[in-house]
């Protein structure tokens, strides 16, 4: 059963933070999970209707517990407004984006499924010539000012069962296809995984201090664009597992 703690628990300050994630609630939990298109998280939706009772629309029943799917739409404005509205509105427990992605790290296959610790904005900024500066450069946004720590939007919460290797991400509202343009994302920022959303879930979970995870499978890596290499089936189907291995243990 999946541990995740409400809002409004308090605990004696002797109770460690691993102790605190090993209390079950037995409340129903609601959770959301998103995915910026359908193709993503079918299988799971085919699952979902299998296993669990549907409610209304995109909501199931399982156990105690609600999950919701929402499809944010691809890419950060769809993401914050989609996703933001829905986490207002319905007040999850737990939000998950699952979602495929580029790997910068040869080291991690294609088909493997990460989960992301931190999220920065990889192409808002100024083009000073040849030069790109970012917001957080050129002052327009400030490090360490909420929801950001540095220039990161870092995920605090470690929850059970979501065990996969953590990386960093970067969020690009153009997919990079240039050796320029990859360099610079990875001087600047070191990450491991490129995608379209992840910092826009990133920034509104933080804001709603809602607990949150991104996962995501690797479905290309971050070159020259050639579509030829990607794997999309392979990163849907592991996605998908580790997405239907939750509910299952709900
Ligand atoms: O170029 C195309 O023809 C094309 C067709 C279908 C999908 C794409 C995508 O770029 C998918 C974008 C979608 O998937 C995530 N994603 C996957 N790989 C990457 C990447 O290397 N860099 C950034 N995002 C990626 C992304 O989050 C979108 O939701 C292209």
């Amino acid at each position: 059963m999946i541990v995740v703690l409400q809002k409004n628990t308090t605990f004696s300050s002797n109770v460690t933070t691993h102790e605190k994630q090993l209390v079950v609630i037995l409340q129903p939990m609601k959770v959301i999970i998103t995915a910026a298109t359908l193709l993503e998280i079918k299988p799971l939706v085919e699952h979902l209707a299998t296993v669990a009772d549907l409610i209304t629309g995109h909501e199931y029943s399982i156990k105690h517990h609600t999950v919701k799917v929402v499809i944010g739409g691809v890419g950060m404005m769809a993401t914050a407004y989609n996703v933001g509205k829905e986490i207002i509105m319905y007040q999850p427990q737990l939000v998950i984006q699952a979602g495929i992605a580029g790997s910068f790290d040869r080291n991690l296959q294609l088909g493997d499924v990460v989960q992301i610790t931190s999220e920065t904005l990889g192409d808002l900024g100024v083009e000073d010539n040849l030069v790109v500066k970012d917001m957080f450069e050129i002052g327009l946004l400030k490090e360490n000012e909420a929801p950001f720590t540095g220039n990161q939007l870092i995920n605090p919460h470690q929850l059970p069962y979501f065990n996969f290797p953590g990386v960093k991400g970067v969020t690009v509202n153009l997919v990079s296809g240039s050796i320029p343009t990859i360099e610079r994302l990875e001087k600047a920022y070191q990450p491991s995984i490129e995608s379209m959303e992840g910092a826009a879930f990133h920034y509104v979970c933080i804001q709603e201090q809602v607990p949150f995870v991104q996962l995501r499978s690797i479905s290309n890596y971050v070159e020259i664009r050639d579509k030829s290499k990607w794997n999309i089936p392979l990163a849907v189907q592991s996605l998908n597992k580790a997405l239907t291995g939750f509910i299952d243990q709900l």
